[in-house]
């Protein structure tokens, strides 16, 4: 936790969900109505398929609908991609890019990650920025220069706490069941913060949330957003069921 930052706990569905998983979209906005969004915010990043009725599900309830990735441009000849002006339209608030599945099956760089921020913005949706070093790099004792250098390349000058969010995700620690320990995570974040402040000023990266995500579950929430720097998760696996996800955010009450 941050002093001052309101917490956001995120959903990435990834590539599950269809009209039937609208149910558990409906309890989790239902979960908020009644008193957590006092506590944390709450966004469901949704397939793009289901943004719009996603919107309809939640428009009278506190939680925020994301896509889960968008084009660089505008609009133009791009078979299969989705402009942000296209998420904005149906309903979406904010969109995930960079995430290390992206750069892993379609081999997404960070100057491309950053362009993708950059449409977001244009766009007026908050850009969730997904940094993380992969097992092979922690293991050589490269993790912090490889934030490092994402944030350098993948963070677009211009990023600030209105537009920006970044999610810090071991590629390791992804849909394995493993995290990090408190200590590696505090030092993560901590390092974030400092490298965003060299690149967008202290004070914009004193306000930035900073997101933890790779297995948190329900039984993990309290220890892991408790951390110094850890400003609220994305959560991928546990934000299929309205029940972890919301007791996920529960964890929040417990501060
Ligand atoms: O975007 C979410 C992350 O990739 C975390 O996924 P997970 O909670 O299933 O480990």
């Amino acid at each position: 936790m941050t002093d001052g930052i309101r917490p956001l706990v995120a959903g990435n569905w990834k590539m599950h969900g269809t009209s039937a998983a609208l149910g558990e979209l409906r309890a989790i906005g239902n979960g908020f109505l009644h008193g957590l969004d006092a506590d944390v915010e709450a966004l469901v990043c949704v397939p793009a398929t289901l943004m719009s009725r996603a919107f309809e599900v939640v428009s009278r309830t506190p939680v925020a609908l994301g896509g889960q990735d968008c084009h660089a441009g505008a609009s133009g000849a791009h078979t299969g991609d989705i402009a942000a002006e296209m998420l904005k339209d149906a309903g979406a608030s904010h969109v995930i890019v960079g995430h290390s599945e992206r750069r892993t099956d379609h081999g997404e760089t960070d100057l491309q990650v950053a362009g993708k921020a950059e449409a977001a913005w244009l766009a007026g949706l908050v850009a969730i920025i997904c940094i993380g070093e992969t097992r092979a790099e922690r293991e050589a004792g490269e993790t912090l220069d490889v934030l490092t250098r994402q944030i350098a390349n993948s963070v677009p000058d211009g990023a600030k706490p209105s537009n920006t969010v970044v999610a810090y995700e071991p590629v390791w620690a992804i849909g394995t069941g493993l995290t990090p320990s408190v200590d590696d995570v505090a030092e993560a974040h901590a390092h974030i913060r400092r490298q965003l402040a060299d690149h967008i000023g202290a004070d914009a990266a004193a306000r930035m949330r900073l997101l933890y995500g790779g297995s948190v579950k329900p039984a993990n929430a309290a220890e892991l957003l408790s951390i110094d720097n850890v400003d609220g998760a994305l959560v991928g696996g546990a934000s299929l069921k309205a029940a972890d996800f919301l007791a996920i955010a529960e964890a929040y009450r417990t501060f």
